[in-house]
């Protein structure tokens, strides 16, 4: 162990000012580095000084462990090798070990430096020994003492870290509950500026959820829901009787959300068409945003339901909440109940036993999407019913009832009327959620969206897929115009992710990059302009010979200079045209 005498300097300065005062002789403390720690008479003075470079004995000391009295200081072996043998002032000299277990710390010399100190040593030689050697041994206390307090503070200094880097909160608690410590997680999930002294009430809930118990805690005359464990501590000192440990119940659920939220989210500005239809849509979801009422999109499948409920989201006050969404077709129906409310530990057999916090509770402040709603099993309506009610809900196999803040966008491409009256669908629940009706057309209803939509995802994909894209060919634009899209505008979105995929590198799109699945599912509405009278117009030759060009002098400068060339016009005119090209 590192034992630093100058750490206790002054006591032991003052022990050796004692030995000086009762044996009536110098003394001097050095270290086992042969620094001077203490010194009295001749050597006051030099206190601090390295010896390191004289102290022929001291060396000998620290090396055998021996007590030594030199009675002739220059005619004793150990001097032999002093460069100041010839001149030495001292006239008896007595040199104590300071051990600490078997470990030498540092050296008491008593050092006489004439006639009369000589005799009273020699006089008094075994008594001052018995002394010295105690004092050498209050001095090795002292010194394990400062060592164990030290390393005790380093202990101390290094928990304070751990703790203070602790994502959870860490509250550490004396008699009466009241705070000795808390860190910055702490105070920062209650949001208080000090903890330190306050009094604070931890009731258990009786939930255990995600493996951990749920704590109603007061502090401040605040009411805050943690989950986390108390610890009591097994220490005497009543100002550290237990330790919490917790996460707010908002920073869990943050935590979740954050690892869920995986959706592709929009305002309603990216809504792509120019339709009546989806103009009016756009209008709807930028009036309905602001309210908190219920809100019922209908719609087929992939007309883009979920864009809008986000887009509500994204529009709405409760867009710095979560969006929570919940597919109901999805879920087992076994498993939807504890996945829209939640579950403590234990609640039921064949559960993830832990405990899960549920997407209500998730939400609260936010919305919950309820995506596919036309699947939720009958009794589980009646379950919803009573939650959009009352505003509460309650953990499955807990008795707690939590009040819960939670905008409701439902969405289903069934016909819920009709369901209604196959006694599939709950009337009441029905009339609960349409409160707000959004319907979404059909793409084939709202043809004038097809090319802005087919512009925007070629865009799109020709990004994402690092493609080189020119134009798209009159003729196939007509195509998709005038084709079913049963599966509507995702089905529009994955045909031209496609198109791009199979797009050669002169960057057109055409016929030859549409599946094979795409003219299966050709509509009788379809005109096809393939016939050989049909007039290709002029702008698309212009651009078809421009790419032709490029792909045969390549798309560097120097090849953009001969395609201009071969085709007659001006470098000028050829970049003006060929943005024009890369604008459509
Ligand atoms: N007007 C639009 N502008 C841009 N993208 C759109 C538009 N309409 C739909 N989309 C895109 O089409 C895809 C399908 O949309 P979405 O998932 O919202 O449809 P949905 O009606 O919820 O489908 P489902 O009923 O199958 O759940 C998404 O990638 C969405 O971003």
């Amino acid at each position: 162990m590192n034992f630093d005498l100058f750490s206790i300097q002054d006591i032991v300065q003052k022990y050796a000012d004692v030995i000086a005062q009762v044996s009536g002789v110098d003394v001097e403390v050095v270290d086992k580095k042969l620094y001077r720690v203490a010194g009295t008479g001749l050597y006051a003075e030099d206190v601090n000084q390295d010896m390191s470079s004289e102290g022929y004995v001291y060396k000998h000391i620290l090396n055998t462990g021996e007590i030594r009295a030199i009675h002739n200081p220059g005619e004793d072996f150990l001097c032999f090798n002093c460069p100041s043998r010839s001149n030495c002032q001292e006239t008896i000299e007595i040199s104590m070990p300071i051990k600490v277990h078997e470990e030498i710390i540092g050296i008491i010399g008593l050092v006489g430096s004439n006639k009369d100190q000589r005799d009273l040593i020699l006089q008094n030689e075994k008594l001052y020994l018995e002394f010295i050697n105690q004092i050498a041994y209050f001095i090795a206390a002292k010194a394990l003492e400062q060592k164990e307090k030290e390393s005790k503070l380093s202990i101390i200094a290094t928990l304070d870290s751990v703790i203070d880097h602790m994502e959870q909160g860490v509250l550490i608690m004396g008699k009466g509950n009241i705070i000795t410590r808390g860190n910055e997680s702490a105070k920062k999930q209650l949001g208080i500026s000090t903890v330190k002294g306050k009094t604070v009430e931890i009731i258990y809930t009786g939930d255990e959820l995600n493996n951990t118990s749920e704590y109603k805690m007061i502090i401040d005359n605040k009411e805050i829901f943690i989950m986390g464990e108390v610890y009591p501590l097994e220490l005497r000192d009543y100002q550290y009787t237990s330790i919490l440990i917790f996460k707010n119940i908002k920073t869990i659920h943050s935590d979740l959300y954050e690892m869920t939220a995986t959706l592709k989210t929009v305002d309603a500005k990216n809504i792509i068409g120019s339709s009546e239809a989806t103009k009016r849509l756009k209008r709807n979801i930028m009036k309905v945003a602001g309210s908190n009422s219920t809100v019922l999109i209908t719609g087929e499948s992939g007309t883009g339901k979920e864009m809008v409920a986000t887009a509500i989201w994204r529009e709405s006050d409760r867009r710095n909440q979560k969006f929570v969404a919940v597919n109901c077709a999805a879920i087992p129906e076994s498993l939807l109940e504890s996945e829209l409310f939640g579950y403590v530990k234990g609640a039921f057999s064949g559960a993830d036993p832990k405990g899960r916090i549920g997407k209500f509770e998730l939400a609260n402040q936010g919305i919950i999407f309820l995506d596919e709603i036309g699947d939720m099993p009958i009794y589980l309506q009646a379950k919803l019913l009573r939650v959009l009610q009352e505003r509460t809900i309650t953990r499955i196999g807990s008795n707690q009832v939590i009040p819960i803040d939670v905008r409701v966008i439902a969405a289903t491409n069934k016909d819920l009327k009709a369901m209604i009256e196959t006694k599939k669908f709950r009337e009441d629940l029905y009339y609960r959620l349409n409160v707000i009706p959004l319907s979404i057309k059909p793409l084939r209803e709202r043809r004038e969206d097809i090319e802005e939509l087919t512009n925007y995802f070629i865009k799109r994909y020709s990004r994402l897929l690092n493609k080189f894209y020119i134009y798209i060919e009159r003729s196939t634009m007509e195509l998709l115009k005038n084709h079913m899209w049963r599966g509507n505008v995702r089905e529009l979105e994955n045909t031209v992710e496609f198109m791009v995929n199979m797009m050669e590198s002169d960057g057109v799109l055409n016929d030859k990059t549409l599946s094979v699945d795409f003219f299966k599912d050709v509509s009788t509405e379809i005109i096809i302009n393939n016939n050989s009278d049909t007039i290709t117009p002029l702008k698309e030759l212009e651009l078809r010979e421009i790419q032709k060009a490029l792909s045969i002098f390549g798309d560097t400068t120097e090849g953009k200079r001969k395609a201009a060339v071969s085709l007659g016009i001006s470098l000028t005119t050829f970049y003006r045209r060929l943005e024009e090209v890369l604008k459509k």
